[in-house]
């Protein structure tokens, strides 16, 4: 598809310096090896959100998308409560206070023969990742060293486990890793929400996994908003070391 919209119209659509995370319109900077463009969206009510005025009805669908993403994470936090054989409600308690979730609405650059990396691998830092991409592919997974396709299918989102619950769990959950691959001639878009904890919430493998099985923590505990600003970090400031980025191994004992 192409883009009817100029880069300044876009800009329009960008927020101020006070959000938390950068809402509204952003594109990655040439320079960086990820290429893409993307919406940042915070829940409906949120007073941070920019959104386009254009496409007309493009507001209003984003904010009835946002609300079935919620359901769907709050439905699959709960599978997850009983897959972990947790009592029952325990996630949904620990999480009653949810206010940081986002949905990223993602363009990527059609790829190239010398350059087709959409996003490079990582994990994602939140507790539920669901994914609704369109038809062109491009996401893959790794597993056991192999990088996977996800190939898309009509109907069909894909859920990924993130760090949050591979440290409550205590890696019984593996948070999976995950890149973007650009197919080539054509540009890619998806939909991609962020089930989050609140900031305040503490972090740490839960006794059940650990302690009361005879295992010591592998991780030691957090804020989440301390882990969510050491992120925003290798973002607005990475680090010239690849080796340096902070993901959730930062916390491992
Ligand atoms: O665009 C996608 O399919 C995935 C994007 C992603 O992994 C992310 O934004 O963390
Ligand atoms: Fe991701």
């Amino acid at each position: 598809m192409v883009s009817h919209y100029s880069d300044e119209v876009k800009r329009k659509s960008s927020s101020g310096p006070d959000a938390p995370l950068p809402a509204g319109y952003n594109k990655q900077p040439d320079h960086s090896p990820d290429k893409n463009e993307y919406l940042l969206m915070f829940p409906p009510e949120s007073p941070f959100n920019v959104l386009p005025d254009n496409p007309p009805d493009f507001r209003n669908t984003l904010k009835e998308m946002f609300k079935y993403f919620v359901k769907t994470g709050e439905l699959l936090e709960d599978i997850i409560n009983d897959c972990l054989s947790l009592p029952p409600n325990f996630l949904k308690e620990y999480n009653s206070d949810r206010s940081w979730d986002f949905m990223v609405t993602m363009r990527y650059l059609p790829g190239t023969e010398i350059d087709n990396n959409g996003i490079t691998e990582h994990e994602d830092g939140n507790l539920i990742t669901i994914v609704l991409q369109e038809d062109v592919g491009g996401l893959e997974v790794c597993k056991n060293g192999e990088w996977i396709p996800v190939i898309p299918s009509t109907g069909t989102l894909v859920v990924n486990i993130s760090d949050v619950f591979q440290v409550l769990s205590n890696k019984k959950f593996k948070s999976a890793t995950h890149r973007v691959v650009r197919p080539e001639g054509r540009s890619r878009h998806s939909y991609v929400f962020f089930y989050n904890l609140q900031g305040d919430k503490w972090v740490e493998p839960l006794p059940k996994f650990a302690q009361e099985i005879g295992l010591a923590a592998k991780y030691r505990g957090f804020y989440y908003k301390d882990y969510q600003a050491l992120r925003l970090r290798n973002k607005t400031h990475p680090p010239s070391n690849p080796e340096d980025i902070i993901s959730i191994a930062h916390y491992e004992i």
